[in-house]
């Protein structure tokens, strides 16, 4: 069985009908790019898939578990994350606060214990600092770590993003238009580091408008249109499909 199998999610705002009877299949370990113009329905999709939205049909497995009908935190907790295509960091904290809110989630002291201030907390609170450094570090960030997240970058920002993404320790992670605003240096670097996170055991799914970056780094692509899926296959595949010319390539996309 593959880790996501999507069948027929469809979604509707009222009369418009923004995603038609999707199906998509990723495999662990895999990157999976998914691609379409403006308006295709990508970013619906991801809210659907990530718990945003809730779809109006369809189903999504995960890892042989239905979680269509589960809330955002709880597919967190399944370890399905994501990024958002305009940042969403709390600008007025460091850096390093920014990733420990990431691992936040995963910690199990509660708010008494806090208050406490137990033993346990006191390791957890030392655990999660060093992880979250060590993340910083991953992704080129340490020297900042203690800078408020406002004075960053803008492609900076969109690297803590992806520590802070890390830190909620995804099985899937859903990369929303992470090249968006970064230069040319910035955008190989981010290669990399999209390949670095499937060495970490990681599945991506990745919707991105940089075709170079995109075809690089993806096994597999979907292609979406006015809310369909028109094409999916690997990049050599999909670049020479003859819908997905004349819907989107070809329109110099
Ligand atoms: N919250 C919403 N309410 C109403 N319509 C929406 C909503 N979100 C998306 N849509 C509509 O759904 C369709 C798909 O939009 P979506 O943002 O998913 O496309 P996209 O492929 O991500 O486009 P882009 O590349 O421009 O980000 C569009 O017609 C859009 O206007």
């Amino acid at each position: 069985m593959s880790l996501i199998e999507i069948r027929k999610i469809t979604k509707t705002f009222g009369g418009l009908v923004a995603l038609k009877d999707i199906d998509m299949t990723v495999e662990a370990g895999e990157i999976h790019g998914l691609i379409g113009p403006n308006g295709a329905g990508k970013t619906t999709l991801f809210n659907v898939l990530s718990g945003n939205y809730k779809a109006s049909s369809g189903s999504f497995v995960f890892d042989g578990q239905e979680v269509i009908h589960l809330r955002n935190d709880e597919r967190v907790g399944l370890g399905i994350v994501r990024t958002f295509q305009n940042i969403r960091l709390f600008t007025s904290m460091t850096v390093l606060d920014n990733v420990k809110l990431g691992f936040h989630r995963r910690t199990s002291a509660n708010w008494l214990t806090s208050i406490l201030n137990t033993e346990k907390v006191r390791r957890e609170e030392r655990f999660v600092e060093e992880q979250s450094l060590d993340l910083l570090c991953k992704l080129g960030l340490q020297a900042v770590a203690q800078e408020e997240a406002k004075n960053l970058s803008y492609g900076d920002q969109r690297r803590l993003e992806i520590a802070r993404a890390l830190a909620m320790k995804p099985r899937l992670l859903l990369l929303d238009e992470p090249a968006a605003g970064l230069n040319e240096s910035e955008v190989k670097t981010l290669m990399e580091r999209i390949q670095a996170i499937r060495t970490m055991g990681i599945t991506v799914i990745l919707v991105e408008h940089d075709m170079s970056l995109l075809m690089s780094v993806s096994d597999q692509i979907t292609v979406l249109a006015h809310g369909q899926k028109i094409a999916e296959g690997t990049p050599q595949e999909v670049q020479v499909n003859p819908r997905v010319i004349a819907e989107y390539l070809g329109k110099g996309a």
